[in-house]
C-alpha cells in the first residue's frame, strides 16, 4: 500500500518537475547574420518567465521558434514534451499565442469571433480542463463585456489588444506566449491584464512566456526574468537576484549624530544588523536602496554587447 502511494507521489513529483519548455544551445541565423548564438533556459509549470532584451535581440524570433512558426538553425528545444518543429494539432491546441496585433476578421462581432475560434478547441477538452473558455466569462475577465456585439474593426486600440489576449487564451492553454501584450493599454487595462495573468497561473497552472520593454511590468509579473543580449541569455533570476549580480548591490544611507553616511553593501540586511548592534539608537534616517531593474538591465546589456 505504502509502496503504491510512494510510487504515485514519485510520479506526480516527476510530472510537476517536468519542465514545460527546455531550450539548449538554440541558434538562429537569417542569411549570414546570426541572431541567436546559443540560448539556454527552461520553464516550470505555472511559471511566468519574462524575456527582456534590446530591439532586435531576437525575442520574437525565440518565441516564434518555440511556437513552431519558425524553423531554428540549430540547438535543442522541447515544448510541452515535443520538439516544436514536429508539433501536431493536439500539441498546438495546448498553446496560446498572442501576436503583436490581430488585424483580420474586422467584420466579425467580438462574441461571434471568440465563439468561432473557441469551437476549434472543444475536441481538445480533457477531464481536468474543459475547453474552450466560456465566452461570457472570457469577455468578463478581459474587460470586453461591453463590446461583445461590436464589430472588431470598430474597437479602440486598447480594446483590440484585449481581444488579442482573449483570442490567445480562449482555448485555456497550458502554455501561453505573449509578445508585448500591453502595448497600447491604459494603466487600468494594464492592471487588469496583470490580474488576469496571475489568475491563469494560479487557477490553471498556465505557464507564461512574455516579452515586454516595460521593466515595471517585468518586475510585477515575472517569477523569473531572462535577459537576451548579443545572442544569448546573459542573466536569469528574479529582479532581486539580478540586482545582486550587479556590483555594489545595495546602497545603505543613514545619519548618526547629525552626520550623513552612505555605504554600498552586498548583504544589506547583515550590514544594517551590524550597524544597529554597534550604534543602536544613534542611527536615524535609514534608507536601503537596491539597484533598480532598469539600472541592472542596462548594465548587463552593455556588458554583453561590449564583450
Ligand atoms: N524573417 C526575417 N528575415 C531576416 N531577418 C529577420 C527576420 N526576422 C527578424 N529578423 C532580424 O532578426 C533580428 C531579431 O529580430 P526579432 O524580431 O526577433 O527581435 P526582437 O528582440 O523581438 O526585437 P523588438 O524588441 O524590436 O521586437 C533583427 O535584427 C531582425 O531584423
Amino acid at each position: 500500500m505504502y509502496y503504491i502511494v510512494d510510487s504515485v507521489m514519485d510520479m506526480l513529483g516527476t510530472l510537476v518537475d517536468t519542465p514545460v519548455m527546455e531550450v539548449s544551445d538554440l541558434r538562429m541565423h537569417y542569411g549570414d547574420r546570426e541572431v541567436l548564438s546559443g540560448v539556454d533556459f527552461s520553464a516550470a509549470p505555472g511559471e511566468v518567465v519574462v524575456l527582456l532584451g534590446p530591439n532586435g535581440a531576437g525575442k520574437t524570433t525565440t518565441i516564434e521558434i518555440l511556437e513552431g512558426f519558425r524553423m531554428r538553425s540549430g540547438g535543442h528545444a522541447r515544448v510541452l514534451g515535443v520538439d516544436p518543429a514536429d508539433g501536431d494539432e493536439a500539441w498546438r491546441a495546448r498553446l496560446g499565442v498572442v501576436l503583436q496585433s490581430w488585424r483580420d476578421h474586422s467584420k466579425w462581432r467580438v462574441r461571434e469571433l471568440l465563439e468561432h475560434l473557441g469551437s476549434y478547441y472543444e475536441a481538445y477538452s480533457t477531464p481536468d480542463k474543459k475547453r474552450p473558455w466560456a465566452v461570457g466569462e472570457l469577455l468578463e475577465v478581459v474587460g470586453l463585456s461591453g463590446a461583445a456585439d461590436t464589430v472588431t474593426g470598430k474597437l479602440s486600440g486598447g480594446q483590440r489588444r484585449r481581444l488579442d489576449v482573449a483570442i490567445g487564451i480562449v482555448g485555456r492553454p497550458d502554455l501561453l506566449f505573449l509578445d508585448e501584450p500591453t502595448v497600447g493599454f491604459d494603466p487600468e487595462a494594464r492592471r487588469d491584464f496583470h490580474d488576469l495573468i496571475h489568475r491563469m497561473t494560479d487557477v490553471d497552472s498556465t505557464t507564461v512566456l512574455l516579452t515586454t520593454h516595460d521593466l515595471d511590468e517585468a518586475e510585477r509579473l515575472a517569477d523569473r526574468i531572462l535577459i537576451l543580449a548579443a545572442g544569448r541569455i546573459v542573466a536569469s533570476g528574479s529582479a532581486d537576484e539580478l540586482s545582486r549580480q550587479v556590483a555594489g548591490a545595495s546602497e545603505v544611507r543613514w545619519t548618526r549624530d547629525g552626520r550623513r553616511f552612505v555605504h554600498a553593501a552586498a548583504d544589506a540586511t547583515g550590514f544594517v544588523r551590524e550597524l544597529f548592534r554597534e550604534h543602536g539608537e544613534a542611527i536615524a534616517d535609514l534608507e536601503v536602496r537596491r539597484a533598480s531593474l532598469e539600472e541592472t538591465y542596462m548594465k548587463l546589456v552593455r556588458e554583453a554587447e561590449g564583450s
